[in-house]
């Protein structure tokens, strides 16, 4: 399969007021033609640092980057031809129709006016905001902004899309709204690479991930894959008492857990044998009169995979900024 993305041993240090900050730390990924591919972290894990030098907007320490074929380097028109890039902040004018918006994006990548107005009207139904094109962007709501905002970074018909944390700040009816805007883009063959913090959003829309943590990758592939290498399944409980965590503790001792974490008179329990270990445990909890608050089996989720390979949590809406 041909890499539209290419990364190899990239790093980046910024220099400031005498202080080196490793931002990027020697990472090397590829990305395949057609498939949304995410970069989780942190906030400060160096997401935006590697989008950045991706679509040609900063330099970098060391290492070679390609875009569909061309050195970020040294091709770095060819390279903006074939990307289209939607930051944080967007970029459309807020007191210009979105008409108007899409049509001064057509000028600045030096579409004709009947391809302009040809694309406008394609993505428009694509993205749904027909609409709304005589609209002023400023009245728009948050999402209906996003999705003209990604038209304006796809009107030139590039073959990747870099997305920095496309839905920071949208509710969560949004933002659900706005995945399966950006899945079917992928399904009309678009690349998108995605950067996020929010877990959900890595589960439900990327085809395959990096986690990435003080500008290293910790762990790559899809999120089934990365979430079965933890354990086929995890047994989350709590407890009423606290007095009754510590008998379950030693109940977890007795049977070698080694895969079990306690917060808060919360376990969770990574384990292949799922269904048998909740028996063991109601039987277990009725013999010595323990009162659960609750008891269930899920699949992990890739917050499990992030506790387990750091030691910490990345929870969703992690963000001061964020609603
Ligand atoms: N211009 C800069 N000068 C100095 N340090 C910087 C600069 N830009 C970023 N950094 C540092 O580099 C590291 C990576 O930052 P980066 O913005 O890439 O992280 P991020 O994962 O995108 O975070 P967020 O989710 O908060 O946007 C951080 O420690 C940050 O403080």
């Amino acid at each position: 399969m041909f890499k539209l993305i290419s990364v190899e041993s990239l790093s980046k240090t910024y220099v400031s007021k005498k202080e080196k900050i490793i931002a990027v730390d020697n990472i090397s990924f590829t990305v395949d033609q057609g498939e949304i591919f995410g970069f989780l972290g942190p906030s400060g894990a160096g997401k935006t640092t590697t989008q950045r030098i991706l679509t040609t907007l900063l330099p970098f320490s060391s290492g070679t980057v390609y875009i569909a074929g061309y050195n970020v380097l040294t091709e770095a028109k060819k390279v903006r031809a074939n990307i289209g890039y939607v930051s944080q902040l967007g970029g459309a004018d807020p007191n210009a129709t979105v008409r108007e918006n899409l049509e001064l994006s057509g000028k600045l990548y030096g579409l004709s006016n009947d391809v302009t107005v040809q694309r406008i009207e394609q993505l428009s139904k694509l993205l749904d905001f027909h609409e709304l094109l005589p609209r002023f962007v400023r009245t728009l709501s948050g999402g209906q902004k996003r999705r003209v905002e990604i038209a304006q970074g796809i009107l030139h018909e590039p073959k990747v899309l870099f997305l920095d944390e496309p839905t920071t700040g949208l509710d969560p009816q949004n933002r659900a709204n706005l995945w399966q805007h950006i899945k079917k883009l992928r399904d009309n063959g678009m690349t998108i690479f995605l950067t996020t913090h929010y877990l959900e959003e890595a589960d439900a829309l990327c085809d395959r991930l990096i986690i990435i943590d003080h500008g290293n990758i910790i762990a790559e592939g899809t999120p089934t894959e990365l979430k079965k290498k933890i354990s086929s399944e995890v047994v989350s409980m709590e407890m009423k008492h606290l007095q009754d965590s510590e008998k379950m503790k030693l109940f977890f001792k007795q049977l070698e857990l080694d895969k079990a974490t306690e917060a808060n008179m919360k376990f969770s329990i990574y384990t292949d044998i799922g269904e048998e270990l909740i028996t063991d445990i109601i039987n277990f909890t009725k013999e010595h009169q323990i009162e659960l608050a609750n008891l269930s089996l899920s699949m992990p989720s890739l917050n499990d995979v992030f506790l387990t390979l750091t030691g910490k949590e990345l929870r969703d809406g992690g963000k001061e900024e964020e609603q």
